[in-house]
């Protein structure tokens, strides 16, 4: 852009903001004591080089840079087999606190993140007010979960009474995130009746790369070296931040999994199952209500209606045109099966529409239905805008974002109307 309009015409004082603009987005290279000695400890442990050193960055935060080109095919990071962090490796290291002894995995552990403040399960109540619905319920789950396994940590703790060792809510809950957000899969050995609890593992310094969705890369153990290698299928220049892909995972998941949000994340998507479910007809009748829904059961439609930037999903148009199918009320069953069958029709393929009316019907509910979700975005970023708090910066994007595929769904609603 620079050398396309020429220095002379674009200013110096403009140079000079372009400049600093690009300082300010430079990463910078993390140089603390605590990860010298962490990289030192790992070569001792006879760790690979890599082209990748830790580093700050305005958009993320921590990550990984990389210090040299790194091209297509090349290994970014491989991990020796007894350097992974396993329930085996683990259940070793508390015999080794019994003994009084330093963790092996100390100088590891104080390169951890201090806090979680950015994940709904350790919001204050007030703050999960500000999640969608779908959310608020999955953090539910989430910390049911969380405290099942603190029990079961707990007794097995108790019975283990040499260990010695208790451990608060806090710290078990720190150490949940920690193997959570940081944790991967791998089957270094297959056996038929191996629990697969078994196989998750961290792999420090792997789990020092952030996300992102244009990231191509494998992750595998590999028999003949030992090793848990990330193979990169993505070029990367000296400087730039290097991702992984941690899958194809919408900002409501990330948010509930890892704490973060990437804006205009293409797997975004609004669901409309309460909206739907919600609804009533005029003067339908509670048994058409029911059989209607038994309909959607039985042809495998029922629920998950989602719709994603520009794009209504099947599921919702198929379930919006039986919806709409009417009048089932006192006609002959004859009449009823007949609709029934053009509706099922619809699905297979041999009709797109059932007919123009439903159809202005499904596209005039859903586009009513936007737009009061639109109003409700409004209201729940007009209530997040005014607490100040660095944690609500994702619930922003997340109503934003929600906001943005619902005006797409209205425009495209629109011009299909105006074709
Ligand atoms: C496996 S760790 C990656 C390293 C981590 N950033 C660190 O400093 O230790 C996963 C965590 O990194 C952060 N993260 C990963 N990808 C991100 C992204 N694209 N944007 C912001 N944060 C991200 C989230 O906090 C997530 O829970």
């Amino acid at each position: 852009m620079v050398e396309k309009y020429g220095k002379s015409r674009l200013g110096r004082t403009f140079r000079k903001r372009l400049n600093r603009q690009n300082r300010l987005d430079m990463p910078s290279v993390i140089k603390d004591v605590e990860w010298i000695i962490f990289r030192d400890w790992l070569k001792q442990k006879g760790f690979s080089k890599t082209k990748l050193t830790l580093a700050e960055f305005n958009d993320t935060g921590r990550g990984m840079m990389a210090t040299k080109d790194i091209v297509v095919g090349e290994i970014l990071i491989s991990v020796p087999l007894r350097l992974l962090i396993t329930p085996k490796s683990l259940s070793n290291t508390m015999q080794k606190r019994r003994k009084n002894t330093k963790s092996s995995v100390y100088h590891y552990i104080q390169m951890l993140p201090k806090n979680f403040d950015t994940m709904p399960i350790c919001f204050e109540l007030e703050l999960l007010e500000f999640l969608p619905n779908n959310v608020k319920e999955d953090v539910k789950s989430q910390k049911l979960k969380f405290e099942e396994d603190f029990r079961s940590v707990c007794r097995f703790l108790k019975k283990q009474l040499n260990f010695n060792i208790n451990i608060t809510y806090n710290e078990f809950l720190w150490s949940w995130l920690c193997v959570n957000t940081r944790c991967i899969y791998f089957e270094p050995f297959k056996s038929i009746n191996c629990d697969v609890r078994e196989n998750i593992a961290i792999a420090p310094m792997l789990d020092f790369l952030n996300h992102n969705f244009n990231a191509k890369t494998k992750g595998e153990f590999n028999k003949v070296t030992q090793c848990y290698e990330i193979t990169t299928f993505t070029p990367w220049k000296k400087g730039q931040q290097v991702f992984i892909n941690y899958g194809p995972h919408d900002n409501f998941k990330l948010l509930l999994d890892y704490g973060f949000t990437i804006p205009n994340n293409p797997f975004n998507y609004i669901l409309l199952d309460d909206e739907f479910f919600k609804f009533n007809i005029k003067e339908e009748a509670e048994n058409i209500v029911s059989k209607k829904s038994s309909l959607l059961m039985k042809n495998g439609f029922y629920g998950d209606y989602v719709l994603h930037t520009s794009q209504i999903s099947f599921r919702l148009l198929t379930a919006l045109r039986l919806r709409f199918l009417r009048p089932l009320n006192n006609i002959s069953s004859q009449e009823t099966q007949h609709l029934i069958t053009k509706w099922q029709n619809t699905i297979s393929g041999k009709y797109e529409i059932l007919s123009y009316e439903n159809e202005i019907e499904v596209y005039e509910w859903i586009d009513s239905v936007c737009k009061e979700l639109i109003r409700k975005c409004d209201f729940m970023l007009e209530k997040v805008n005014s607490i100040p708090s660095s944690s609500l910066e994702n619930l922003k994007l997340l109503w934003n974002e929600s906001k943005n595929i619902l005006t797409s769904i209205i425009i495209l609603i629109q011009d299909s109307k105006n074709m």
